[in-house]
């Protein structure tokens, strides 16, 4: 049974709108985590920092005081909103998710709720309004990231623990919803918001303002898709309110991490959003540990593609503005990979077909074509595809070259091996199509 809520999910079920399918059908997404954090890039005076580089400042190493003045060197000079677009539009991503102000609270818009802002940095013009329009034009889908966390309003608590924090909290809340307000009043193409920081018990204890808010929210942009990660229900749970309905458009739990089955998504939209280092979101000079290869990220993106979410690269460009090399050159080897298959990651979504070890099956949502992403070629060249009981296998063919089919061999009732033998090495993942009906004898009814 379920228990009734003022402020649980307030939709059950997958949004079947042209917002929400749009952005079902998107694939690849960029993230951007760009601000005051990039200037030190995880070292202050000589140290490293092993933590997130944009969580320095609350490193026993960095003084606070230290931090909250180096906006008064925020200057990037190399910054190219346009470059950044088009090395996006490059790279096969239809959305971006651009960081307006992480937990540090500096905004890379002109706010005017406080001083904290890029208007008075040295650099002083509005990033986040270049960014918008750069991507707009590259016709790339722009979401825009809120962190609830906010170290710099004195009004910020992490927990509420008297009658002052309560009194300070609740400037904090206006101060929220102002700058969200105009977030969307200044920028009204944004397509959505990534919420990020809205774990704190104080603001678990904010059900019916967080939801008074997401409604105010979603009347000033129509369509605006919003995670579930931005707020609580009635008995502060998160994600999923307390009869189990997930509240928001989208799951939002998978950060640095991805579903294994069907299963594990609740039959929910999803995103994953992932760094390349283990655990670097905004920039760091020196990254440790294993950075992710172009080949590991395109497993990714596809096997997010294969469980109905949406994979979302993040990029960390440095205090000068500049995209590092190892992103640009990871952006570069995934674009030319999506230039030739996109077909069967872009509008492309689950097919419950056996997931079998050779790779990904995914499915065009409007064509019903089927692709199989095969990262894992056999040694006996012999790909095992496991159909459907109703269903025959016709055809089998590499995508990029759809008139040569591969030999099938029916191993018996709803199996086959594609047999492939690579004519060259690839070191890449390479798709095939295939066609297929359902197999139906004689007298017209199904075996
Ligand atoms: C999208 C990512 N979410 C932010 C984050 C993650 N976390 C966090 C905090 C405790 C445990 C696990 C994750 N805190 N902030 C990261 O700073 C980045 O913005």
């Amino acid at each position: 049974i379920s228990v009734k809520l003022e402020h649980g999910a307030h939709r059950l079920g997958k949004r079947t709108d042209k917002p929400m399918q749009a952005w079902r059908n998107y694939g690849l997404g960029q993230f951007i985590h760009w601000g005051v954090y990039a200037i030190p890039g995880g070292h202050w005076e000589g140290q490293y920092y092993p933590g997130a580089a944009e969580w320095i400042r609350s490193w026993k190493g960095m003084p606070k005081d230290a931090y909250d003045n180096l906006y008064k060197q925020f200057n990037p000079k190399k910054f190219n909103a346009k470059a950044w677009a088009k090395q996006a539009g490059d790279m096969g991503a239809k959305y971006v998710i651009i960081t307006t102000k992480h937990h540090d609270g500096f905004c890379l818009w002109p706010s005017k709720y406080t001083d904290y802002t890029v208007a008075n940095s040295p650099y002083k013009k509005d990033i986040i309004g270049q960014l918008v329009e750069a991507y707009d034009a590259e016709g790339i889908d722009v979401y825009l990231y809120f962190s609830i966390i906010d170290w710099n309003h004195p009004g910020y608590r992490s927990t509420l623990k008297s009658e002052q924090d309560r009194k300070e909290y609740e400037e904090f809340k206006k101060f929220t919803r102002n700058q969200l307000v105009e977030l969307l009043t200044l920028y009204p193409s944004t397509k959505g918001l990534w919420f990020d920081g809205s774990w704190d018990k104080a603001w678990t204890e904010q059900a019916e303002f967080a939801d008074a808010l997401g409604k105010e929210l979603r009347e000033m942009i129509p369509g605006l898709i919003i995670g579930s990660r931005f707020r609580p229900d009635d008995n502060g749970n998160r994600h999923f309110d307390t009869n189990g309905d997930l509240i928001g458009d989208y799951e939002q739990g998978w950060e640095r991490k991805m579903p294994n089955t069907i299963e594990d998504t609740n039959g929910n939209d999803w995103d994953c959003v992932m760094t390349v280092p283990e655990n670097q979101w905004g920039y760091h000079s020196d990254w440790k540990g294993h950075v992710k290869t172009t080949n590991e990220l395109i497993e990714m993106l596809v096997k997010a593609a294969s469980l109905d979410g949406n994979f979302v690269l993040n990029f960390g460009p440095d205090g000068q503005g500049n995209i590092r090399s190892e992103e640009t050159r990871l952006a570069a080897e995934i674009g030319e990979w999506m230039k030739e298959n996109n077909e069967a990651v872009y509008g492309c979504g689950y097919l419950d077909w056996e997931k079998q070890d050779w790779g990904y099956y995914t499915v065009n949502r409007e064509t019903g074509k089927k692709y199989m992403t095969v990262f894992n070629i056999p040694v006996s060249g012999a790909l095992r595809v496991k159909v459907p009981g109703k269903t025959k296998l016709n055809k089998a063919y590499l995508l990029n070259d759809p008139g040569a089919s591969l030999e099938l061999e029916e191993i018996h009732r709803n199996e086959y091996f594609i047999h492939y033998k690579p004519a060259s090495a690839t070191d890449r993942p390479f798709v095939i199509g295939v066609e297929t009906t359902d197999a139906k004898i004689e007298d017209g009814h199904y075996q």
